[in-house]
């Protein structure tokens, strides 16, 4: 593996169309899908020279997994598109780098069966569930019963979707239903039916707190890009946010999630785990997410490549790639020392006269 965009060149080629066009796309325009990685692009690493070993290391303890790297991966549904072996091949491949994935709840494999997969290649293996709570709460309650009952890690909620958002790419390729044999495996009913997802359009904060009280897993809200909605998940004792505008797929306009970091980094003040998601593509992308105020990186597609072009072998390939080219861009950089990853890492025209840090 030389790079994550020669790895998605040939996921693409590989992919039909419909279903490349799926997991590539973004909503409407794609503005916000392209701005997340050109942001990323946009920001520059300010190196120091001279200064020895990094001493450090680049292990996490989130929210009692243990994580070798501050790199997981981001809920994307439906993996078997991608490999026959779908979420089993991807949640290995994960178990076995010591990192942590977040299961979608629209999965193509039940919730129970990926663990078991996980905990058999390593039983400190951290899998978390992402839903979004349905119109159902009764439904809602008995999938966070099985997340619990099979030793899931924690409880993503996704709260950028009051509605879903339109993906050109999918109502051009008139992409709406999986090929026949392939389900949302988490929601099938103990009749044997599966359902469809819904999106409740009503959803507000009182939802949260009757989540928090119905389960014992730390909940981390996804979709955050507000400091004004970071205040809030603080005050209802919520253990995460994970900054995030859902890949560009959800309402098409909104900031880069690394140009809205440093401000929601001020507004967490280290009181909630802060993760983004959004474009991240390389080492040096890590470490600008990291330098600028988060606690760890989600990636969504360089999954999804990965998977495509060798199954389990091409996940394990993409964290290993990406833990090598942080390490390397931690060295390059001169930090000696995880505080060492801080906002003076970054060059701005603005910080210019900012005590460099060090
Ligand atoms: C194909 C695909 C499917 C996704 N499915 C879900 C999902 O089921 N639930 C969810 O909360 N986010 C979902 N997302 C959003 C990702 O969790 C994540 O926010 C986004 O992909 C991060 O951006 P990146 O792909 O640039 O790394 C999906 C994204 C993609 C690309
Ligand atoms: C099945 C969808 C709800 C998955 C999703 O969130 C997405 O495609 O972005």
């Amino acid at each position: 593996m030389i790079s994550l965009s020669d790895l998605e060149k040939q996921a693409l080629a590989l992919l039909p169309k419909a279903h490349a066009d799926y997991f590539i796309g973004g909503s409407e325009r794609e503005v916000t899908a392209n701005a997340n990685l050109q942001s990323f692009d946009g920001l520059q690493l300010w190196p120091r020279v001279l200064r020895g070993n990094f001493e450090g290391d680049l292990n996490i303890d989130l929210l009692g997994s243990q994580l070798d790297y501050p790199i997981l991966a981001a809920p994307t549904a439906f993996h078997k598109l991608a490999h026959p072996e779908g979420e089993l091949a991807t949640a290995r491949a994960i178990a076995r780098c010591n990192s942590l994935m977040i299961v979608s709840m629209a999965s193509n494999t039940a919730i129970e069966t990926i663990t078991e997969a996980a905990y058999e290649v390593n039983p400190r293996a951290g899998i978390w569930l992402q839903i979004y709570i349905q119109p159902d709460r009764d439904f809602t309650r008995r999938l966070i019963r099985r997340a619990e009952k099979s030793d899931c890690k924690g409880l993503v909620v996704t709260v950028d979707s009051p509605v879903f958002g339109v993906r050109e790419r999918d109502i051009r390729n008139n992409f709406s239903e999986l090929p026949e044999g392939l389900y949302c495996a988490n929601m099938k009913d103990p009749d044997g039916i599966f359902r469809d997802i819904d999106f409740d359009s009503g959803l507000n904060w009182n939802d949260i707190a009757w989540l928090r009280d119905n389960t014992q897993l730390p909940i981390i809200l996804k979709g955050i890009l507000h400091p004004e909605d970071i205040r809030l998940a603080i005050q209802h004792n919520l253990q995460s946010v994970m900054i995030s505008n859902h890949g560009g797929r959800q309402l098409d306009g909104v900031p880069a999630t690394i140009h809205v970091l440093p401000l929601l980094a001020q507004a967490a003040d280290g009181r909630i785990r802060l993760l983004v998601d959004g474009g991240i593509r390389s080492g040096s992308d890590v470490l600008k997410a990291l330098a600028l105020g988060a606690d760890a990186v989600a990636i969504g597609r360089p999954v999804i490549w990965g998977l495509a072009v060798d199954g389990e072998q091409g996940v394990q390939a993409v964290f290993q790639h990406l833990h090598k080219q942080l390490l390397s861009s931690v060295r390059l950089c001169g930090c000696r020392n995880r505080d060492d990853i801080n906002s003076g890492l970054i060059f701005t025209p603005n910080n210019q006269e900012a005590k460099p840090y060090g």
